[in-house]
Protein backbone atom coordinates (compact mmCIF):
# COMPACT_ATOMS: atom_id res chain seq x y z
CA UNK A 1 0.00 0.00 0.00
CA UNK A 2 1.49 3.65 -1.05
CA UNK A 3 0.92 6.23 1.74
CA UNK A 4 0.83 10.18 0.99
CA UNK A 5 3.52 10.52 3.88
CA UNK A 6 6.09 8.17 5.13
CA UNK A 7 5.59 10.07 8.66
CA UNK A 8 2.20 12.39 9.73
CA UNK A 9 3.18 14.34 13.23
CA UNK A 10 -0.16 15.49 15.11
CA UNK A 11 1.12 19.03 16.95
CA UNK A 12 3.84 21.52 16.30
CA UNK A 13 5.18 21.75 19.68
CA UNK A 14 8.94 20.78 21.04
CA UNK A 15 7.96 17.07 20.43
CA UNK A 16 6.47 17.22 17.33
CA UNK A 17 8.97 19.13 15.62
CA UNK A 18 11.97 18.00 16.54
CA UNK A 19 10.66 14.54 15.55
CA UNK A 20 9.60 15.74 12.13
CA UNK A 21 13.09 17.04 11.37
CA UNK A 22 14.90 13.81 12.92
CA UNK A 23 13.13 12.52 10.36
CA UNK A 24 13.12 14.23 7.75
CA UNK A 25 17.24 14.40 8.11
CA UNK A 26 16.57 10.34 7.41
CA UNK A 27 14.89 10.60 4.10
CA UNK A 28 11.53 10.36 5.52
CA UNK A 29 8.67 12.05 3.71
CA UNK A 30 7.11 13.91 6.92
CA UNK A 31 3.80 16.37 7.18
CA UNK A 32 3.34 17.80 10.71
CA UNK A 33 -0.80 19.56 11.80
CA UNK A 34 -0.88 22.42 13.61
CA UNK A 35 -4.33 23.11 14.70
CA UNK A 36 -3.05 26.85 16.52
CA UNK A 37 0.89 28.34 16.52
CA UNK A 38 3.86 26.69 15.40
CA UNK A 39 6.12 26.21 18.32
CA UNK A 40 3.15 24.81 20.80
CA UNK A 41 2.70 25.92 24.72
CA UNK A 42 6.35 26.64 24.93
CA UNK A 43 7.05 28.90 22.80
CA UNK A 44 3.66 30.45 22.26
CA UNK A 45 2.33 30.59 25.96
CA UNK A 46 4.90 28.91 28.46
CA UNK A 47 8.66 28.79 28.63
CA UNK A 48 9.63 31.50 25.87
CA UNK A 49 7.33 34.63 26.75
CA UNK A 50 6.98 33.29 30.90
CA UNK A 51 11.62 33.66 30.74
CA UNK A 52 10.77 37.18 29.25
CA UNK A 53 8.42 38.22 31.94
CA UNK A 54 11.06 36.82 34.54
CA UNK A 55 13.23 39.24 32.80
CA UNK A 56 11.20 42.07 33.05
CA UNK A 57 10.30 41.50 36.89
CA UNK A 58 14.12 41.34 37.16
CA UNK A 59 14.62 44.64 36.82
CA UNK A 60 12.37 45.83 39.38
CA UNK A 61 14.19 43.32 41.80
CA UNK A 62 17.50 45.18 41.12
CA UNK A 63 16.33 48.13 41.43
CA UNK A 64 15.38 47.77 45.19
CA UNK A 65 19.56 47.09 45.65
CA UNK A 66 20.57 49.44 43.13
CA UNK A 67 21.37 52.77 45.60
CA UNK A 68 23.50 50.22 47.68
CA UNK A 69 25.56 50.35 44.78
CA UNK A 70 25.92 54.30 44.29
CA UNK A 71 23.12 54.56 41.80
CA UNK A 72 20.78 57.20 42.67
CA UNK A 73 17.55 56.89 42.73
CA UNK A 74 15.25 57.72 39.45
CA UNK A 75 11.81 57.13 38.63
CA UNK A 76 10.67 54.51 36.22
CA UNK A 77 7.11 53.30 35.27
CA UNK A 78 6.54 49.50 33.74
CA UNK A 79 3.95 49.68 30.89
CA UNK A 80 2.57 45.84 30.98
CA UNK A 81 0.87 46.74 27.48
CA UNK A 82 4.01 47.96 25.38
CA UNK A 83 6.28 45.15 27.25
CA UNK A 84 3.79 42.46 26.16
CA UNK A 85 3.66 43.94 22.64
CA UNK A 86 7.62 43.10 22.24
CA UNK A 87 6.94 39.59 24.00
CA UNK A 88 4.49 38.85 21.51
CA UNK A 89 7.25 40.41 18.68
CA UNK A 90 9.75 37.65 19.77
CA UNK A 91 7.41 34.76 19.47
CA UNK A 92 6.13 35.83 15.88
CA UNK A 93 9.54 36.10 15.25
CA UNK A 94 10.67 32.52 16.52
CA UNK A 95 6.69 31.03 14.54
CA UNK A 96 8.19 32.39 11.55
CA UNK A 97 11.56 30.83 11.73
CA UNK A 98 10.09 27.76 12.65
CA UNK A 99 8.56 27.52 9.34
CA UNK A 100 11.28 28.81 7.47
CA UNK A 101 13.19 25.58 8.98
CA UNK A 102 10.79 23.37 8.45
CA UNK A 103 10.30 24.30 4.76
CA UNK A 104 13.88 23.98 3.52
CA UNK A 105 13.91 20.32 5.21
CA UNK A 106 11.30 19.68 2.92
CA UNK A 107 8.24 18.89 5.51
CA UNK A 108 4.90 20.15 4.52
CA UNK A 109 2.99 22.13 7.26
CA UNK A 110 -0.73 22.09 7.64
CA UNK A 111 -2.64 24.06 9.69
CA UNK A 112 -5.78 22.01 10.44
CA UNK A 113 -6.87 20.31 13.41
CA UNK A 114 -6.10 16.32 12.89
CA UNK A 115 -8.09 13.57 13.81
CA UNK A 116 -7.88 9.93 13.53
CA UNK A 117 -10.01 7.82 10.89
CA UNK A 118 -8.20 4.57 11.12
CA UNK A 119 -4.58 3.51 11.96
CA UNK A 120 -3.38 5.10 8.86
CA UNK A 121 -5.96 7.83 7.99
CA UNK A 122 -6.16 11.24 9.42
CA UNK A 123 -8.83 14.09 8.55
CA UNK A 124 -8.07 17.38 7.98
CA UNK A 125 -11.23 19.66 8.36
CA UNK A 126 -12.72 16.82 6.18
CA UNK A 127 -9.63 16.03 3.71
CA UNK A 128 -8.00 12.70 3.96
CA UNK A 129 -4.32 11.86 4.04
CA UNK A 130 -2.70 8.81 4.77
CA UNK A 131 0.37 7.78 6.83
CA UNK A 132 2.59 4.85 7.22
CA UNK A 133 3.52 6.16 10.77
CA UNK A 134 1.55 8.45 12.62
CA UNK A 135 3.35 10.55 15.71
CA UNK A 136 1.20 12.08 18.49
CA UNK A 137 2.57 14.98 20.07
CA UNK A 138 -0.49 17.08 21.01
CA UNK A 139 0.68 18.20 24.45
CA UNK A 140 -1.18 18.86 26.89
CA UNK A 141 -4.12 21.91 28.76
CA UNK A 142 -4.20 23.14 32.03
CA UNK A 143 -6.57 21.33 34.71
CA UNK A 144 -8.99 22.63 36.57
CA UNK A 145 -10.26 21.80 39.60
CA UNK A 146 -14.02 20.81 39.75
CA UNK A 147 -14.69 23.81 42.35
CA UNK A 148 -17.97 26.24 42.21
CA UNK A 149 -17.04 29.25 39.90
CA UNK A 150 -13.88 28.16 38.46
CA UNK A 151 -15.23 29.46 35.27
CA UNK A 152 -13.92 32.94 37.39
CA UNK A 153 -10.12 31.61 37.49
CA UNK A 154 -8.12 31.73 34.00
CA UNK A 155 -5.16 29.72 33.28
CA UNK A 156 -1.65 30.27 32.40
CA UNK A 157 -2.82 30.76 28.99
CA UNK A 158 -4.66 33.78 29.74
CA UNK A 159 -2.02 35.12 32.27
CA UNK A 160 0.00 35.90 28.87
CA UNK A 161 -2.86 38.04 27.46
CA UNK A 162 -4.28 39.92 30.79
CA UNK A 163 -4.82 43.36 29.44
CA UNK A 164 -3.49 44.85 32.38
CA UNK A 165 -1.65 44.04 35.88
CA UNK A 166 -4.22 42.72 37.86
CA UNK A 167 -3.36 44.56 42.03
CA UNK A 168 -4.66 41.45 43.83
CA UNK A 169 -3.92 38.26 42.37
CA UNK A 170 -4.94 34.57 43.90
CA UNK A 171 -2.77 32.03 42.93
CA UNK A 172 -4.57 28.16 43.04
CA UNK A 173 -1.15 25.96 43.16
CA UNK A 174 2.46 26.33 44.44
CA UNK A 175 3.94 23.67 41.79
CA UNK A 176 6.50 24.78 39.16
CA UNK A 177 3.27 27.58 37.52
CA UNK A 178 1.91 29.17 40.41
CA UNK A 179 5.57 29.39 42.22
CA UNK A 180 6.92 31.02 39.10
CA UNK A 181 3.65 33.63 38.50
CA UNK A 182 3.68 34.54 42.09
CA UNK A 183 7.76 35.48 41.93
CA UNK A 184 7.39 37.66 38.46
CA UNK A 185 3.72 39.32 39.25
CA UNK A 186 4.75 40.21 42.75
CA UNK A 187 7.73 41.98 41.56
CA UNK A 188 6.08 43.91 38.88
CA UNK A 189 3.83 45.15 41.74
CA UNK A 190 0.51 42.74 41.89
CA UNK A 191 -0.03 41.12 45.69
CA UNK A 192 0.15 37.81 45.56
CA UNK A 193 -1.69 34.80 47.31
CA UNK A 194 -0.81 31.13 46.68
CA UNK A 195 -3.11 28.69 47.83
CA UNK A 196 -1.75 25.16 47.94
CA UNK A 197 -3.07 22.14 49.03
CA UNK A 198 0.24 20.46 50.07
CA UNK A 199 2.44 21.71 53.39
CA UNK A 200 4.66 23.27 51.22
CA UNK A 201 5.36 24.71 47.63
CA UNK A 202 7.13 22.73 44.93
CA UNK A 203 6.23 19.06 45.63
CA UNK A 204 8.65 16.97 44.00
CA UNK A 205 11.44 19.03 44.80
CA UNK A 206 14.00 18.69 47.86
CA UNK A 207 12.80 19.68 50.91
CA UNK A 208 15.60 21.66 51.62
CA UNK A 209 14.96 23.81 48.04
CA UNK A 210 11.37 24.21 48.94
CA UNK A 211 11.50 25.37 52.21
CA UNK A 212 14.19 28.03 51.04
CA UNK A 213 12.41 29.51 48.17
CA UNK A 214 9.43 29.69 50.08
CA UNK A 215 10.69 31.46 52.78
CA UNK A 216 12.64 34.07 50.55
CA UNK A 217 8.98 34.50 48.72
CA UNK A 218 7.07 34.97 51.81
CA UNK A 219 9.88 37.53 53.13
CA UNK A 220 9.33 39.44 49.85
CA UNK A 221 5.92 39.39 51.35
CA UNK A 222 4.12 36.93 49.30
CA UNK A 223 0.95 35.30 50.94
CA UNK A 224 0.83 31.35 50.96
CA UNK A 225 -2.13 29.46 52.64
CA UNK A 226 -0.73 25.86 52.85
CA UNK A 227 -2.53 22.70 53.72
CA UNK A 228 -5.75 24.33 52.40
CA UNK A 229 -7.63 24.08 48.97
CA UNK A 230 -10.49 26.40 47.12
CA UNK A 231 -13.98 25.72 48.28
CA UNK A 232 -15.67 27.99 45.91
CA UNK A 233 -14.91 31.62 43.96
CA UNK A 234 -17.50 33.86 44.18
CA UNK A 235 -18.30 37.41 42.20
CA UNK A 236 -19.34 40.31 44.71
CA UNK A 237 -19.59 43.93 42.88
CA UNK A 238 -15.98 44.11 40.92
CA UNK A 239 -13.97 41.66 43.09
CA UNK A 240 -13.73 37.40 42.85
CA UNK A 241 -14.21 36.15 46.90
CA UNK A 242 -11.88 32.74 47.11
CA UNK A 243 -13.35 31.20 49.86
CA UNK A 244 -10.33 28.19 51.47
CA UNK A 245 -11.18 24.67 52.97
CA UNK A 246 -9.00 22.44 55.19
CA UNK A 247 -6.00 24.25 57.42
CA UNK A 248 -7.01 27.84 56.58
CA UNK A 249 -10.66 28.83 56.06
CA UNK A 250 -10.93 32.03 54.82
CA UNK A 251 -11.80 34.62 52.38
CA UNK A 252 -9.16 36.42 50.07
CA UNK A 253 -10.39 39.12 47.70
CA UNK A 254 -8.65 39.04 44.07
CA UNK A 255 -8.99 40.84 41.10
CA UNK A 256 -7.61 37.59 38.92
CA UNK A 257 -7.04 34.15 39.88
CA UNK A 258 -4.90 32.03 38.13
CA UNK A 259 -5.57 28.03 38.82
CA UNK A 260 -2.36 26.32 38.30
CA UNK A 261 -2.84 22.87 39.86
CA UNK A 262 -1.13 21.29 36.61
CA UNK A 263 -1.58 19.84 33.56
CA UNK A 264 -3.72 17.38 31.50
CA UNK A 265 -3.02 15.28 28.25
CA UNK A 266 -4.47 16.72 25.29
CA UNK A 267 -5.79 13.79 24.57
CA UNK A 268 -10.13 14.18 24.09
CA UNK A 269 -11.76 13.89 20.55
CA UNK A 270 -8.80 13.02 18.64
CA UNK A 271 -10.86 9.51 17.44
CA UNK A 272 -7.77 8.19 19.22
CA UNK A 273 -10.72 4.54 19.18
CA UNK A 274 -10.68 4.90 15.49
CA UNK A 275 -7.12 4.22 15.45
CA UNK A 276 -6.53 1.72 18.38
CA UNK A 277 -4.39 3.45 20.54
CA UNK A 278 -5.70 3.25 23.75
CA UNK A 279 -5.05 5.63 27.16
CA UNK A 280 -3.88 5.25 30.25
CA UNK A 281 -4.19 7.09 33.72
CA UNK A 282 -5.23 10.77 33.42
CA UNK A 283 -5.98 10.47 30.19
CA UNK A 284 -1.97 9.99 28.80
CA UNK A 285 -1.48 7.58 25.95
CA UNK A 286 -0.13 4.21 26.78
CA UNK A 287 3.58 3.97 24.87
CA UNK A 288 6.00 1.25 25.57
CA UNK A 289 9.83 2.41 25.79
CA UNK A 290 10.48 3.23 22.32
CA UNK A 291 7.10 5.60 22.55
CA UNK A 292 5.21 3.16 20.43
CA UNK A 293 1.49 3.20 21.38
CA UNK A 294 -0.91 -0.03 21.86
CA UNK A 295 -1.13 0.61 17.32
CA UNK A 296 1.90 -0.36 16.08
CA UNK A 297 2.53 1.84 13.31
CA UNK A 298 1.24 4.75 15.85
CA UNK A 299 4.07 6.60 18.54
CA UNK A 300 3.15 9.40 20.87
CA UNK A 301 5.76 11.66 23.02
CA UNK A 302 6.00 15.12 25.03
CA UNK A 303 2.84 16.09 27.60
CA UNK A 304 0.31 13.77 26.16
CA UNK A 305 2.44 10.99 27.36
CA UNK A 306 2.28 12.05 30.48
CA UNK A 307 5.79 11.81 31.90
CA UNK A 308 7.99 14.34 32.61
CA UNK A 309 6.31 17.67 31.29
CA UNK A 310 9.55 19.85 29.74
CA UNK A 311 10.42 21.05 27.04
CA UNK A 312 14.16 19.29 26.75
CA UNK A 313 12.42 15.78 27.70
CA UNK A 314 9.67 16.34 24.53
CA UNK A 315 12.15 16.90 21.88
CA UNK A 316 14.55 14.20 23.37
CA UNK A 317 11.64 11.81 23.24
CA UNK A 318 10.62 12.75 19.53
CA UNK A 319 14.36 12.11 18.52
CA UNK A 320 14.74 8.84 20.32
CA UNK A 321 11.42 7.81 18.50
CA UNK A 322 12.57 8.39 15.46
CA UNK A 323 16.07 7.36 15.97
CA UNK A 324 14.26 4.19 16.58
CA UNK A 325 11.54 3.93 14.16
CA UNK A 326 13.47 5.35 11.13
CA UNK A 327 17.33 6.09 11.96
CA UNK A 328 17.34 1.92 12.46
CA UNK A 329 19.01 3.53 16.17
CA UNK A 330 17.07 1.59 19.23
CA UNK A 331 17.39 4.65 21.88
CA UNK A 332 15.80 5.03 25.06
CA UNK A 333 15.93 7.25 27.25
CA UNK A 334 17.08 7.78 30.95
CA UNK A 335 14.49 9.64 33.24
CA UNK A 336 16.92 9.25 35.99
CA UNK A 337 19.20 12.34 35.44
CA UNK A 338 16.40 14.93 33.95
CA UNK A 339 17.41 18.23 34.96
CA UNK A 340 15.05 21.27 36.12
CA UNK A 341 14.79 24.42 37.42
CA UNK A 342 12.03 27.25 39.11
CA UNK A 343 12.68 30.43 37.62
CA UNK A 344 10.93 32.18 40.31
CA UNK A 345 13.10 34.91 42.32
CA UNK A 346 14.67 33.09 43.79
CA UNK A 347 15.81 30.48 41.15
CA UNK A 348 15.47 26.76 42.41
CA UNK A 349 17.11 23.99 39.92
CA UNK A 350 17.97 20.35 40.68
CA UNK A 351 19.18 17.36 39.22
CA UNK A 352 19.45 13.74 39.89
CA UNK A 353 17.95 12.32 43.49
CA UNK A 354 16.26 14.77 46.05
CA UNK A 355 17.21 13.66 49.85
CA UNK A 356 13.99 12.07 50.46
CA UNK A 357 14.25 9.60 47.46
CA UNK A 358 17.92 8.74 47.78
CA UNK A 359 16.90 7.65 51.82
CA UNK A 360 13.89 5.75 50.44
CA UNK A 361 16.31 3.91 48.37
CA UNK A 362 19.81 3.73 49.91
CA UNK A 363 19.09 4.04 53.24
CA UNK A 364 21.74 5.27 55.90
CA UNK A 365 24.14 5.65 53.36
CA UNK A 366 23.30 8.48 51.89
CA UNK A 367 24.95 11.68 53.61
CA UNK A 368 24.09 15.06 52.37
CA UNK A 369 26.41 18.62 52.48
CA UNK A 370 24.34 21.43 52.50
CA UNK A 371 25.27 25.26 53.01
CA UNK A 372 23.71 28.57 53.37
CA UNK A 373 25.26 31.49 52.47
CA UNK A 374 25.32 34.95 51.05
CA UNK A 375 26.38 35.71 47.49
CA UNK A 376 28.86 38.91 47.08
CA UNK A 377 25.75 40.39 45.64
CA UNK A 378 23.80 41.38 48.87
CA UNK A 379 27.37 41.75 50.28
CA UNK A 380 26.37 45.74 49.92
CA UNK A 381 22.71 45.63 50.91
CA UNK A 382 21.05 45.07 54.15
CA UNK A 383 19.25 42.60 51.98
CA UNK A 384 19.56 38.74 53.29
CA UNK A 385 18.91 37.02 50.32
CA UNK A 386 20.54 33.18 51.25
CA UNK A 387 21.82 30.33 48.45
CA UNK A 388 21.31 26.86 48.74
CA UNK A 389 23.30 24.69 47.52
CA UNK A 390 23.19 20.84 48.20
CA UNK A 391 24.61 17.72 47.39
CA UNK A 392 23.64 14.44 47.88
CA UNK A 393 26.02 11.44 47.70
CA UNK A 394 26.44 7.70 48.87
CA UNK A 395 28.58 7.71 51.18
CA UNK A 396 29.42 3.68 50.77
CA UNK A 397 30.89 4.62 47.03
CA UNK A 398 31.19 8.66 47.33
CA UNK A 399 28.66 8.81 44.23
CA UNK A 400 26.91 12.38 43.84
CA UNK A 401 23.65 11.21 43.54
CA UNK A 402 21.89 14.76 43.03
CA UNK A 403 22.60 18.21 42.99
CA UNK A 404 20.31 20.90 44.26
CA UNK A 405 20.47 24.54 44.23
CA UNK A 406 18.30 27.94 44.97
CA UNK A 407 20.15 31.33 44.26
CA UNK A 408 20.88 33.41 41.36
CA UNK A 409 22.26 31.28 38.10
CA UNK A 410 20.99 28.13 39.59
CA UNK A 411 19.54 26.62 36.81
CA UNK A 412 22.80 27.43 34.19
CA UNK A 413 25.24 25.89 37.67
CA UNK A 414 22.27 22.91 37.83
CA UNK A 415 22.52 22.32 33.88
CA UNK A 416 26.55 21.84 34.02
CA UNK A 417 26.68 19.54 36.73
CA UNK A 418 23.85 16.98 35.41
CA UNK A 419 27.02 15.92 32.78
CA UNK A 420 29.25 15.37 35.38
CA UNK A 421 26.22 13.66 37.59
CA UNK A 422 24.90 11.68 34.96
CA UNK A 423 28.55 10.37 34.45
CA UNK A 424 28.98 9.14 38.02
CA UNK A 425 31.30 11.82 39.52
CA UNK A 426 31.97 11.65 43.40
CA UNK A 427 31.99 14.06 45.60
CA UNK A 428 35.89 13.48 46.05
CA UNK A 429 36.22 14.79 42.48
CA UNK A 430 34.27 17.59 42.91
CA UNK A 431 36.62 18.42 45.78
CA UNK A 432 39.71 17.84 43.41
CA UNK A 433 38.08 20.26 40.86
CA UNK A 434 39.39 23.90 41.05
CA UNK A 435 36.73 26.68 41.25
CA UNK A 436 36.25 30.04 39.55
CA UNK A 437 36.49 32.87 42.43
CA UNK A 438 34.28 34.36 42.98
CA UNK A 439 31.08 32.58 42.38
CA UNK A 440 28.08 30.65 44.06
CA UNK A 441 29.11 27.53 41.55
CA UNK A 442 32.68 26.76 43.62
CA UNK A 443 30.68 25.96 46.57
CA UNK A 444 29.52 22.85 45.06
CA UNK A 445 33.33 21.64 45.13
CA UNK A 446 34.43 22.14 48.44
C1 LIG B 1 3.36 28.53 31.73
C2 LIG B 1 4.29 27.40 31.35
C3 LIG B 1 5.65 27.55 31.49
C4 LIG B 1 6.51 26.52 31.13
N1 LIG B 1 7.86 26.71 31.30
C5 LIG B 1 8.71 25.73 30.99
C6 LIG B 1 10.12 25.92 31.13
O1 LIG B 1 10.59 26.98 31.55
N2 LIG B 1 10.94 24.89 30.78
C7 LIG B 1 10.45 23.70 30.30
O2 LIG B 1 11.26 22.81 29.98
N3 LIG B 1 9.13 23.50 30.16
C8 LIG B 1 8.25 24.48 30.50
N4 LIG B 1 6.90 24.28 30.32
C9 LIG B 1 6.43 22.98 29.79
C10 LIG B 1 6.59 22.91 28.26
O3 LIG B 1 5.97 24.03 27.67
C11 LIG B 1 5.97 21.62 27.74
O4 LIG B 1 6.49 20.52 28.45
C12 LIG B 1 6.25 21.43 26.25
O5 LIG B 1 5.74 22.50 25.49
C13 LIG B 1 5.63 20.10 25.77
O6 LIG B 1 5.85 19.95 24.40
P1 LIG B 1 4.87 19.03 23.52
O7 LIG B 1 5.44 19.05 22.14
O8 LIG B 1 4.63 17.75 24.17
O9 LIG B 1 3.45 19.78 23.54
P2 LIG B 1 3.00 21.28 23.21
O10 LIG B 1 4.12 22.22 23.30
O11 LIG B 1 1.82 21.54 24.06
O12 LIG B 1 2.58 21.21 21.67
C14 LIG B 1 1.47 20.47 21.25
C15 LIG B 1 0.93 21.11 19.98
O13 LIG B 1 -0.06 20.24 19.42
C16 LIG B 1 -1.10 21.04 18.86
N5 LIG B 1 -2.29 20.17 18.74
C17 LIG B 1 -3.01 19.61 19.74
N6 LIG B 1 -4.01 18.83 19.22
C18 LIG B 1 -3.90 18.91 17.87
C19 LIG B 1 -4.62 18.34 16.79
N7 LIG B 1 -5.64 17.50 17.00
N8 LIG B 1 -4.25 18.65 15.53
C20 LIG B 1 -3.21 19.51 15.30
N9 LIG B 1 -2.49 20.07 16.28
C21 LIG B 1 -2.82 19.77 17.55
C22 LIG B 1 -1.25 22.17 19.88
O14 LIG B 1 -1.92 23.28 19.31
C23 LIG B 1 0.21 22.44 20.22
O15 LIG B 1 0.75 23.43 19.37
C24 LIG B 1 6.00 25.30 30.63
C25 LIG B 1 4.62 25.14 30.47
C26 LIG B 1 3.77 26.17 30.82
C27 LIG B 1 2.29 26.00 30.64
N1 LIG C 1 10.30 25.91 34.73
C1 LIG C 1 9.70 24.86 34.18
O1 LIG C 1 10.35 23.94 33.72
C2 LIG C 1 8.20 24.79 34.12
C3 LIG C 1 7.44 25.93 34.35
C4 LIG C 1 6.06 25.84 34.29
C5 LIG C 1 5.45 24.62 34.00
N2 LIG C 1 6.22 23.52 33.79
C6 LIG C 1 5.59 22.21 33.50
O2 LIG C 1 4.18 22.35 33.47
C7 LIG C 1 3.57 21.42 34.37
C8 LIG C 1 2.31 22.03 34.95
O3 LIG C 1 2.64 23.04 35.92
P1 LIG C 1 1.74 23.27 37.20
O4 LIG C 1 2.40 24.27 38.09
O5 LIG C 1 0.35 23.51 36.74
O6 LIG C 1 1.71 21.83 37.89
P2 LIG C 1 2.57 21.22 39.11
O7 LIG C 1 2.24 19.79 39.11
O8 LIG C 1 3.97 21.65 39.06
O9 LIG C 1 1.93 21.91 40.40
C9 LIG C 1 0.59 21.82 40.73
C10 LIG C 1 0.44 22.21 42.20
O10 LIG C 1 -0.93 22.40 42.50
C11 LIG C 1 -1.22 21.81 43.75
N3 LIG C 1 -2.66 21.52 43.74
C12 LIG C 1 -3.32 20.58 43.01
N4 LIG C 1 -4.65 20.69 43.22
C13 LIG C 1 -4.83 21.72 44.09
C14 LIG C 1 -5.97 22.34 44.65
N5 LIG C 1 -7.21 21.92 44.36
N6 LIG C 1 -5.80 23.37 45.50
C15 LIG C 1 -4.55 23.83 45.79
N7 LIG C 1 -3.43 23.28 45.27
C16 LIG C 1 -3.57 22.26 44.42
C17 LIG C 1 -0.31 20.58 43.79
O11 LIG C 1 -0.10 20.13 45.13
C18 LIG C 1 0.96 21.13 43.16
O12 LIG C 1 1.82 21.73 44.10
C19 LIG C 1 4.64 21.12 35.41
O13 LIG C 1 4.48 19.84 35.95
C20 LIG C 1 5.92 21.24 34.64
O14 LIG C 1 6.28 19.98 34.11
C21 LIG C 1 7.58 23.58 33.85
Amino acid sequence: MTFDYDLFVIGAGPGGLAAAKKAASYGARVAVAEKETIGGTCVNRGCVPKKLIVYAADFALRDRIVHNYGWNECQRHFDWTIFMKSVYQHVEHINYSYCEQLQKAGIDLIWERATFVDPHTVDLDGRKVTADKVLIAVGGKPNKPNIPGIEYAITSREMFHLPYLPKRLVIIGGGYIGTEFSSMMHALGCEVTVIEVDGMILSGFDDDIRSCVQQSLSKRGIRFILNSTVQEITLCDDSLLVTTAGKSQETVTADTILVATGYTPNTKNLGLEKAGVELGEGGAIKVNEYYCTTQKNIFAVGDCIGRVQLTPVAKAEGIACVNTVFGNKPQKLNYDYIPSAVFSRPEAASVGMTEAKAREKLGESVECYCTNFQTLLYALTPENEPTTVKLVVDSASGQVLGAHMVGEHAADIIQSLGVAIRKGITKEDLEDTIGIHPTAAEEFLS
